[in-house]
Protein backbone atom coordinates (compact mmCIF):
# COMPACT_ATOMS: atom_id res chain seq x y z
CA UNK A 1 0.00 0.00 0.00
CA UNK A 2 1.22 3.48 -0.60
CA UNK A 3 2.34 5.61 2.49
CA UNK A 4 1.18 9.10 1.16
CA UNK A 5 3.90 10.49 4.41
CA UNK A 6 6.91 9.11 2.63
CA UNK A 7 8.70 10.65 -0.01
CA UNK A 8 7.58 10.28 -3.41
CA UNK A 9 9.40 7.47 -5.44
CA UNK A 10 9.19 9.62 -8.45
CA UNK A 11 8.01 13.34 -9.02
CA UNK A 12 7.76 14.59 -12.84
CA UNK A 13 7.21 18.52 -12.51
CA UNK A 14 6.47 20.11 -15.88
CA UNK A 15 8.16 17.74 -17.60
CA UNK A 16 8.41 18.57 -21.23
CA UNK A 17 9.91 16.83 -24.78
CA UNK A 18 10.01 18.09 -27.96
CA UNK A 19 11.36 16.32 -31.31
CA UNK A 20 11.63 17.48 -34.88
CA UNK A 21 10.49 15.63 -37.54
CA UNK A 22 11.07 16.50 -41.33
CA UNK A 23 11.89 20.02 -40.46
CA UNK A 24 8.77 20.23 -38.16
CA UNK A 25 8.79 20.75 -34.43
CA UNK A 26 6.52 18.29 -32.65
CA UNK A 27 6.03 18.49 -28.80
CA UNK A 28 5.40 15.19 -27.73
CA UNK A 29 5.50 16.02 -23.69
CA UNK A 30 4.13 19.31 -22.60
CA UNK A 31 4.49 19.80 -19.36
CA UNK A 32 3.66 16.26 -17.73
CA UNK A 33 3.21 16.37 -13.92
CA UNK A 34 3.28 12.98 -11.51
CA UNK A 35 3.98 11.13 -8.41
CA UNK A 36 4.11 7.88 -7.51
CA UNK A 37 4.42 6.89 -3.53
CA UNK A 38 6.09 4.32 -2.58
CA UNK A 39 4.44 0.83 -3.64
CA UNK A 40 1.94 2.56 -5.53
CA UNK A 41 0.77 0.99 -9.23
CA UNK A 42 0.18 3.30 -11.85
CA UNK A 43 -0.81 2.52 -15.38
CA UNK A 44 0.19 5.44 -17.79
CA UNK A 45 -2.32 4.54 -20.91
CA UNK A 46 -2.33 6.38 -23.97
CA UNK A 47 -2.62 5.67 -27.98
CA UNK A 48 0.19 4.48 -30.14
CA UNK A 49 2.18 8.05 -30.75
CA UNK A 50 0.86 9.71 -27.32
CA UNK A 51 4.37 9.82 -25.66
CA UNK A 52 4.23 6.73 -23.35
CA UNK A 53 7.80 5.29 -24.17
CA UNK A 54 8.88 8.96 -24.46
CA UNK A 55 8.18 9.53 -20.57
CA UNK A 56 9.35 6.01 -19.40
CA UNK A 57 12.82 6.87 -21.22
CA UNK A 58 12.57 10.10 -18.73
CA UNK A 59 12.18 8.31 -15.36
CA UNK A 60 14.35 5.77 -16.11
CA UNK A 61 17.11 8.46 -17.06
CA UNK A 62 17.86 7.04 -20.86
CA UNK A 63 17.77 9.71 -22.53
CA UNK A 64 18.43 13.71 -22.08
CA UNK A 65 16.67 16.57 -23.53
CA UNK A 66 13.98 17.02 -21.18
CA UNK A 67 12.35 20.24 -20.00
CA UNK A 68 11.34 19.84 -16.22
CA UNK A 69 12.29 18.68 -13.19
CA UNK A 70 12.60 14.72 -12.67
CA UNK A 71 12.96 13.35 -9.46
CA UNK A 72 13.66 9.76 -8.15
CA UNK A 73 13.44 8.93 -4.44
CA UNK A 74 13.48 12.85 -3.86
CA UNK A 75 16.86 13.01 -5.90
CA UNK A 76 16.93 15.60 -8.72
CA UNK A 77 18.62 13.87 -11.44
CA UNK A 78 18.09 16.95 -13.80
CA UNK A 79 21.43 17.80 -11.17
CA UNK A 80 23.59 14.84 -11.39
CA UNK A 81 26.28 14.01 -14.04
CA UNK A 82 26.38 10.74 -16.36
CA UNK A 83 27.99 8.51 -13.91
CA UNK A 84 25.58 9.68 -10.99
CA UNK A 85 22.42 8.83 -13.26
CA UNK A 86 23.76 5.40 -14.17
CA UNK A 87 24.39 5.00 -10.00
CA UNK A 88 20.50 5.86 -9.45
CA UNK A 89 19.40 3.82 -12.58
CA UNK A 90 21.10 0.81 -11.50
CA UNK A 91 20.57 1.48 -7.50
CA UNK A 92 16.67 2.63 -8.09
CA UNK A 93 15.26 1.29 -11.25
CA UNK A 94 14.29 -1.46 -12.75
CA UNK A 95 13.08 -1.91 -16.67
CA UNK A 96 11.06 -4.34 -18.54
CA UNK A 97 10.76 -4.00 -22.64
CA UNK A 98 7.80 -5.67 -24.79
CA UNK A 99 10.79 -7.80 -26.21
CA UNK A 100 12.49 -9.12 -23.22
CA UNK A 101 16.13 -7.82 -24.63
CA UNK A 102 17.44 -11.02 -22.48
CA UNK A 103 21.06 -11.75 -23.03
CA UNK A 104 20.77 -14.81 -26.07
CA UNK A 105 24.16 -16.38 -25.26
CA UNK A 106 23.21 -16.88 -21.35
CA UNK A 107 21.08 -18.83 -19.28
CA UNK A 108 17.54 -17.77 -17.54
CA UNK A 109 19.49 -17.89 -14.09
CA UNK A 110 22.16 -16.25 -15.31
CA UNK A 111 20.10 -13.05 -17.25
CA UNK A 112 18.90 -12.75 -13.46
CA UNK A 113 22.40 -12.47 -11.81
CA UNK A 114 24.68 -10.66 -13.98
CA UNK A 115 22.36 -7.61 -13.29
CA UNK A 116 22.41 -8.53 -9.54
CA UNK A 117 26.59 -8.27 -9.82
CA UNK A 118 27.17 -5.37 -11.94
CA UNK A 119 24.99 -3.73 -9.18
CA UNK A 120 27.85 -5.43 -6.51
CA UNK A 121 26.03 -8.59 -5.22
CA UNK A 122 27.77 -11.66 -4.99
CA UNK A 123 27.60 -14.29 -7.33
CA UNK A 124 26.22 -16.97 -4.35
CA UNK A 125 24.10 -14.38 -3.40
CA UNK A 126 22.44 -13.21 -6.43
CA UNK A 127 22.47 -16.87 -7.34
CA UNK A 128 19.99 -17.49 -4.45
CA UNK A 129 17.76 -14.16 -5.14
CA UNK A 130 17.67 -15.28 -9.05
CA UNK A 131 16.68 -19.44 -7.94
CA UNK A 132 14.06 -17.60 -5.73
CA UNK A 133 12.34 -15.15 -8.40
CA UNK A 134 12.63 -17.74 -10.98
CA UNK A 135 10.86 -20.64 -8.70
CA UNK A 136 8.37 -17.97 -7.73
CA UNK A 137 7.66 -17.48 -11.94
CA UNK A 138 7.21 -21.06 -12.38
CA UNK A 139 10.46 -21.43 -14.17
CA UNK A 140 12.56 -23.51 -11.53
CA UNK A 141 12.85 -26.41 -13.97
CA UNK A 142 13.81 -24.13 -16.79
CA UNK A 143 17.04 -22.30 -14.90
CA UNK A 144 19.52 -23.55 -17.30
CA UNK A 145 17.60 -23.03 -20.50
CA UNK A 146 18.73 -20.11 -22.91
CA UNK A 147 16.05 -17.50 -23.62
CA UNK A 148 15.56 -18.88 -27.46
CA UNK A 149 14.96 -22.47 -25.51
CA UNK A 150 12.10 -20.74 -23.94
CA UNK A 151 8.39 -19.82 -24.89
CA UNK A 152 7.89 -15.91 -25.05
CA UNK A 153 5.89 -16.18 -21.82
CA UNK A 154 8.90 -17.91 -20.08
CA UNK A 155 11.06 -15.42 -21.36
CA UNK A 156 8.92 -12.29 -20.41
CA UNK A 157 8.85 -13.85 -17.00
CA UNK A 158 12.73 -14.62 -16.72
CA UNK A 159 12.59 -9.88 -18.00
CA UNK A 160 10.27 -9.76 -14.63
CA UNK A 161 12.30 -11.78 -12.76
CA UNK A 162 16.07 -9.95 -14.19
CA UNK A 163 14.02 -6.47 -13.67
CA UNK A 164 12.76 -7.13 -10.28
CA UNK A 165 16.11 -8.75 -9.11
CA UNK A 166 18.04 -5.56 -7.13
CA UNK A 167 14.69 -5.32 -5.47
CA UNK A 168 14.37 -1.45 -6.92
CA UNK A 169 12.35 0.84 -5.66
CA UNK A 170 10.52 1.12 -8.66
CA UNK A 171 9.93 -0.77 -11.77
CA UNK A 172 9.36 0.93 -14.88
CA UNK A 173 7.73 -1.29 -17.91
CA UNK A 174 6.81 -0.43 -21.21
CA UNK A 175 4.31 -2.37 -22.77
CA UNK A 176 5.38 -5.55 -20.42
CA UNK A 177 2.68 -8.38 -22.19
CA UNK A 178 2.34 -6.62 -25.09
CA UNK A 179 3.46 -9.55 -27.49
CA UNK A 180 2.04 -12.12 -25.83
CA UNK A 181 -1.47 -13.62 -26.21
CA UNK A 182 -4.48 -12.62 -23.68
CA UNK A 183 -4.12 -15.45 -21.56
CA UNK A 184 -0.34 -15.50 -21.07
CA UNK A 185 -0.81 -11.51 -20.58
CA UNK A 186 -2.93 -11.70 -17.93
CA UNK A 187 -1.37 -14.19 -16.29
CA UNK A 188 2.38 -13.27 -16.49
CA UNK A 189 0.85 -9.66 -15.64
CA UNK A 190 -0.79 -10.76 -12.32
CA UNK A 191 2.43 -12.97 -11.64
CA UNK A 192 4.30 -9.30 -12.41
CA UNK A 193 1.69 -7.60 -10.22
CA UNK A 194 2.27 -9.95 -6.96
CA UNK A 195 5.90 -9.61 -7.34
CA UNK A 196 5.79 -6.16 -6.72
CA UNK A 197 3.38 -5.59 -4.47
CA UNK A 198 5.15 -8.11 -2.53
CA UNK A 199 8.60 -6.75 -2.11
CA UNK A 200 6.86 -3.29 -1.66
CA UNK A 201 8.08 -1.53 -4.88
CA UNK A 202 6.15 0.94 -7.11
CA UNK A 203 5.86 0.51 -10.97
CA UNK A 204 4.95 2.40 -14.17
CA UNK A 205 3.30 -0.11 -16.67
CA UNK A 206 3.08 1.79 -19.94
CA UNK A 207 -0.06 -0.15 -21.92
CA UNK A 208 -2.91 0.29 -24.22
CA UNK A 209 -4.66 -2.05 -22.71
CA UNK A 210 -7.08 -0.78 -20.07
CA UNK A 211 -8.24 -4.39 -18.73
CA UNK A 212 -4.82 -4.62 -17.88
CA UNK A 213 -4.32 -0.68 -16.49
CA UNK A 214 -8.09 -1.86 -14.16
CA UNK A 215 -5.95 -3.80 -12.58
CA UNK A 216 -3.06 -1.74 -11.22
CA UNK A 217 -3.66 0.96 -8.35
CA UNK A 218 -4.24 3.95 -10.71
CA UNK A 219 -4.66 5.52 -13.54
CA UNK A 220 -3.10 7.70 -15.88
CA UNK A 221 -3.43 8.71 -19.34
CA UNK A 222 -1.53 10.61 -21.56
CA UNK A 223 -3.91 13.16 -24.21
CA UNK A 224 -2.35 15.92 -26.38
CA UNK A 225 0.91 15.55 -24.75
CA UNK A 226 -0.43 16.16 -20.94
CA UNK A 227 -1.19 13.85 -18.25
CA UNK A 228 -4.96 13.19 -17.63
CA UNK A 229 -5.83 11.40 -14.09
CA UNK A 230 -8.14 8.59 -14.93
CA UNK A 231 -8.16 7.68 -11.25
CA UNK A 232 -7.62 9.80 -8.63
CA UNK A 233 -4.60 9.53 -6.52
CA UNK A 234 -5.35 8.15 -2.74
CA UNK A 235 -5.68 11.37 -0.47
CA UNK A 236 -2.42 12.15 1.28
N1 LIG B 1 14.04 9.93 -31.26
C1 LIG B 1 12.94 10.45 -31.81
N2 LIG B 1 13.02 11.30 -32.85
C2 LIG B 1 11.92 11.84 -33.41
N3 LIG B 1 10.67 11.60 -32.97
C3 LIG B 1 10.52 10.76 -31.95
C4 LIG B 1 11.65 10.13 -31.29
N4 LIG B 1 11.18 9.34 -30.29
C5 LIG B 1 9.85 9.45 -30.30
N5 LIG B 1 9.44 10.31 -31.29
C6 LIG B 1 8.05 10.70 -31.59
O1 LIG B 1 7.43 11.02 -30.37
C7 LIG B 1 6.06 10.58 -30.39
C8 LIG B 1 5.81 9.72 -29.18
O2 LIG B 1 6.52 8.47 -29.32
P1 LIG B 1 6.48 7.36 -28.18
O3 LIG B 1 7.27 6.20 -28.69
O4 LIG B 1 6.88 7.95 -26.90
O5 LIG B 1 4.92 7.01 -28.14
P2 LIG B 1 4.17 5.78 -27.44
O6 LIG B 1 2.95 6.34 -26.79
O7 LIG B 1 5.12 5.02 -26.58
O8 LIG B 1 3.75 4.91 -28.69
P3 LIG B 1 3.56 3.30 -28.84
O9 LIG B 1 2.39 2.96 -27.97
O10 LIG B 1 3.30 3.13 -30.30
O11 LIG B 1 4.86 2.67 -28.39
C9 LIG B 1 5.84 9.90 -31.73
O12 LIG B 1 5.27 10.84 -32.63
C10 LIG B 1 7.25 9.55 -32.17
O13 LIG B 1 7.34 9.52 -33.57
Amino acid sequence: MSDPKATDVVRLTGLTRSFEQGGVKIDVLRGVDLAIAPGEIVALLGPSGSGKSTMLQAVGLLEGGFGGKIEITGIDATQLDGDERTALRRTHLGFIYQFHHLLPDFTAQENVIIPQMVGGTSRADAEVRADELLGALGLGQRRTHRPSQLSGGEQQRVAVARALANRPQLVLADEPTGNLDEATSDKVLGEFLSLVRGQGSSALVATHNERLAARMDRIVRLHEGLLEEATPRPAA
